[in-house]
């Protein structure tokens, strides 16, 4: 009992300091030091840290300088204002790199584009970026998009309605989109989204790799070393999820190689291990090490599933409360696609979807207010002055929240909660276009998302096939705050758990490790019936 106490008095008097040290750092600076959060506020409003740190960052006229703990690194300046944004992401892009921690935070990726920082990251930018431009990569993509839904959408959604099943949506566009990104990587359909639902190893290792990353950005970085170092808890899932994705790169290719010796004019067919094994213009007509090819095809895997899936998660959950806005994407398909009356096609036409405007509005507002990647992180090179009048040393660790940005109202007006396609729809009825500095969903600057117009392309397929034979509902029962709780008190379980023991390991099944991502934050967790 008596030592109960004493851990109590110790906790209360670390909390104590640690608050009046940030006290003190807030006071008597000049009048532009910003706003000052502490570790205890982050535990109280853990649940719901993203809109705390909104509010926070309203305060401060969008700045705002979480404290850490000490010695430890974990301190942050957090912001939002566009022209922070604009001299971090594009102006003085060279001297915010991502950093080697991230680096080590992500090694899942090994040296992909997405994990690299400088002259490499140049190199890898040339490769993925010639690639995703291809022309003929994206005269692949309306053909992808057609047998993914002809195979894999339509299918199921036909099996749930006339069971009358429910279906969790984000579990069915996880599947879809690690099928799609799957063919336009390797030419194969894994076949993720069918009945049945059968556990994945691909997806599974996705889910377990993304999870690590994110506990890897809460837990101190000694601490997972060592857990990583010893092969226990958490870190042991990462190394089995490792291999599993290295062993799936491998297969692939030697099943590439095999179908390349038997016939490599298939002139139908493009996709990025074709181009790797028979040096193709679209990588640079140059024979890469086996690593560059593994290593992108790996990363361009998270990047295209977890992102897109969650994207369209959201935007159901958000038509379904607004229903008025889905009356209106249906209109905008009657009048403007040409296979809409026929009842039982559809065509997944690049052309035609582009003139979805009002379509790209909503799925823009349900990025705007969701972003599925919610901050990014940079680390300063020199010391710098931002645009806001605030100092940064070297070294220091800068949080760009693309959650908060979308739900400032200094940038998107009062009505910044709401979901309004007409946003973004011009005057003249064309789309109106946002600054990446404002709008961050997809980054900004040289680092921007080359995936975006792929991304839109699949969105628009999806959802106009969906909308075109089935209405979507959301259960009732399941709300999704009440969901979002379990998961915070879920993870703080296993946080604590791993703290204490080492493992998360008796608490694995049911506990979050299944159902969370590195976008996590922003996952729905809802049930969806079709009808
Ligand atoms: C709704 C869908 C998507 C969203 C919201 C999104 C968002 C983002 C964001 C915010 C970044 C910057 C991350 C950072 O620097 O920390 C990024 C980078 C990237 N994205 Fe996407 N993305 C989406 C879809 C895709 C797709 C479909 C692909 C390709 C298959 C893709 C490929 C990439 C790559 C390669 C990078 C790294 C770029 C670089 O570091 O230079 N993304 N994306």
């Amino acid at each position: 009992m008596e030592i109960l106490t004493e851990v109590i008095l110790a906790i209360v008097a670390i909390i104590f300091l640690h608050s009046l040290r940030c006290f003190l750092l807030s006071s008597g600076k000049p009048w532009n030091w910003p706003l000052v959060g502490t570790l205890p506020m982050a535990f109280l409003h853990f649940h719901r840290i993203y809109d705390k740190i909104t509010e926070c960052l309203q305060a401060g006229n969008g700045v705002f300088l979480f404290k850490g703990v000490w010695f430890t690194g974990t301190d942050r300046l957090i912001t939002t204002n566009p022209a922070n944004v604009h001299r971090i992401m594009s102006a003085n892009f060279s001297n915010y790199p991502k950093g080697p921690e991230s680096k080590r935070i992500f090694d899942v990726f090994g040296d992909m584009l997405f994990n690299s920082d400088h002259d490499e990251w140049k190199c890898h930018r040339k490769i993925t970026h010639s690639f995703l431009n291809d022309q003929r990569l994206h005269n692949y993509t309306p053909k992808i998009n057609q047998h993914i839904l002809e195979k894999g959408l339509i299918p199921v959604l036909e099996h749930v309605s006339k069971q009358g099943l429910e279906v969790d949506l984000q579990d069915v566009f996880e599947r879809l989109m690690l099928d799609a990104t799957c063919m336009m990587l390797t030419g194969y359909d894994p076949g993720s989204l069918r009945c049945g639902f059968e556990e994945v190893a691909f997806s599974r290792a996705m889910d377990d790799a993304s999870y690590t990353i994110f506990l890897r950005h809460i837990l101190p970085e000694r601490f997972w070393k060592l857990q990583k170092w010893l092969g226990i808890g958490q870190e042991k899932i990462m190394t089995s999820a490792c291999t599993t994705l290295d062993n799936i790169a491998h297969n692939y290719v030697e099943m590439k190689q095999e179908q390349l010796r038997i016939s490599k004019d298939n002139e139908q067919e493009f996709d990025a291990l074709r181009c790797f094994l028979t040096e193709d213009e679209a990588i640079g007509s140059t024979k890469h090490p086996y690593s560059v090819m593994r290593d992108t095809v790996v990363g361009l895997m998270f990047a295209g599933r977890d992102t897109t899936g969650a994207a369209l998660t959201w935007l159901f959950w958000l038509l379904s409360q607004n229903p008025l806005a889905e009356s209106k994407i249906r209109e905008e398909m009657e009048a403007k696609l040409s296979w809409v009356d026929a009842t039982d096609c559809w065509s997944c036409d690049t052309g035609e979807l582009s003139k979805l405007v009002y379509l790209h509005g909503a799925i823009c507002e349900s990025l705007r207010l969701y972003p599925p990647v919610p901050f990014q992180i940079r680390t300063t090179v020199q010391p710098d002055m931002l645009p806001s009048g605030h100092r940064v040393n070297s070294n220091s660790k800068i949080v760009l929240s693309s959650y908060a940005m979308g739900r400032m109202k200094s940038i998107w007006g009062e009505d910044c909660l709401e979901f309004k396609p007409e946003r973004w729809v011009s005057e003249k009825g064309g789309m109106r276009i946002e600054p990446s500095n404002k709008f961050l969903a997809f980054s900004s600057g040289p680092r921007i998302c080359p995936g975006k117009e792929l991304a839109f392309i699949r969105m628009k397929a999806v959802v106009a096939a969906i909308l075109h034979y089935y209405n979507v509902q959301v259960l009732p029962r399941r709300s999704l705050e009440v969901d979002l709780e379990d998961v915070f008190q879920r993870l703080l379980l296993d946080v604590t758990c791993m703290m204490l023991t080492g493992s998360d390991q008796e608490i694995h099944e049911g506990s979050l490790s299944r159902t969370i991502d590195d976008a996590s934050l922003t996952r729905s967790f809802g049930s969806y019936k079709s009808g």
